[in-house]
């Protein structure tokens, strides 16, 4: 973890939950927001069509296509820092030039570490995406995990997501925002966030 991350450094922060495809950023993005209160957007809605068409036919993307995607996501990100609104937004993130093109001084990178073996076998079980199993290997092998100057917390992934969740609330001390968003983004509440397995800790 980042030395400077400490509990309620970052005041009204954006997280951005990052990780390969089947790391759980969007299901424990979902538990988060729903118990912060915050925005949240989900990073895979934000892709260009012609990108979705090609990861769902097997093929990884590559830095320029990924450039457009990563202008959006900035987009949202500095419209919540400006105005001081926190928020939650998934984002895989592999590389650090693209965590470059997302950084700002309240964004927080929660990467979501696993095995291969962990998060192959969610992305076998997983049904309902358009990105298949066979593109965990060129997400791993592209994956470049944050440096101790990246204001990063990695948080495990063995775990239930409630619990990796809870861990998030403890180690960056969030509370529930006091009031709602004057950007027009509540969070989505993505059924996926809800009724994960073992999610019985009080997410
Ligand atoms: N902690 C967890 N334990 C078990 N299964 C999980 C966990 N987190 C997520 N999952 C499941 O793994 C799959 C991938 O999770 P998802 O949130 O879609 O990942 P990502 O958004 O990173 O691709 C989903 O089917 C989800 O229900
Ligand atoms: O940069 C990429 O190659 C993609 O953006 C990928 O990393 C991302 O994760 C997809 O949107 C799949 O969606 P899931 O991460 O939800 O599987």
């Amino acid at each position: 973890m980042d030395a400077a991350i400490t509990p309620g450094s970052v005041q009204q922060p954006v997280l951005v939950i990052m990780g390969v495809s089947g790391s759980g950023k969007s299901t424990v993005a979902g538990i988060l927001a729903g118990q912060l209160g915050w925005d949240l957007e989900e990073g895979d809605d934000l892709h260009p069509a012609e990108n979705v068409a090609k990861m769902a036919s097997g093929i990884p993307l590559t830095d320029e296509d990924r450039w457009p995607w990563l202008d959006t996501i900035a987009s949202w990100i500095i419209e919540h820092t400006m105005a001081g609104i926190p928020g939650i937004i998934t984002c895989s993130a592999l590389k650090k030039i693209y965590r470059d093109r997302l950084r700002e001084k309240n964004v927080v990178f929660v990467h979501l570490s696993g095995s291969k073996e962990q998060i192959g076998r969610r992305l076998t079980a997983r049904m309902d995406h358009y990105m298949p199993p066979s593109l965990l290997d060129s997400q791993i092998a592209t994956l470049e995990p944050p440096g101790p100057d990246e204001n990063t917390i990695v948080v495990d992934v063995g775990r239930t997501p409630a619990e990796e969740a809870a861990e998030v609330v403890r180690r960056l001390g969030l509370s529930p925002a006091s009031g709602s968003s004057a950007l027009g983004h509540p969070h989505p509440g993505r059924s996926s966030a809800a009724g994960q397995p073992g999610d019985t800790a009080g997410a």
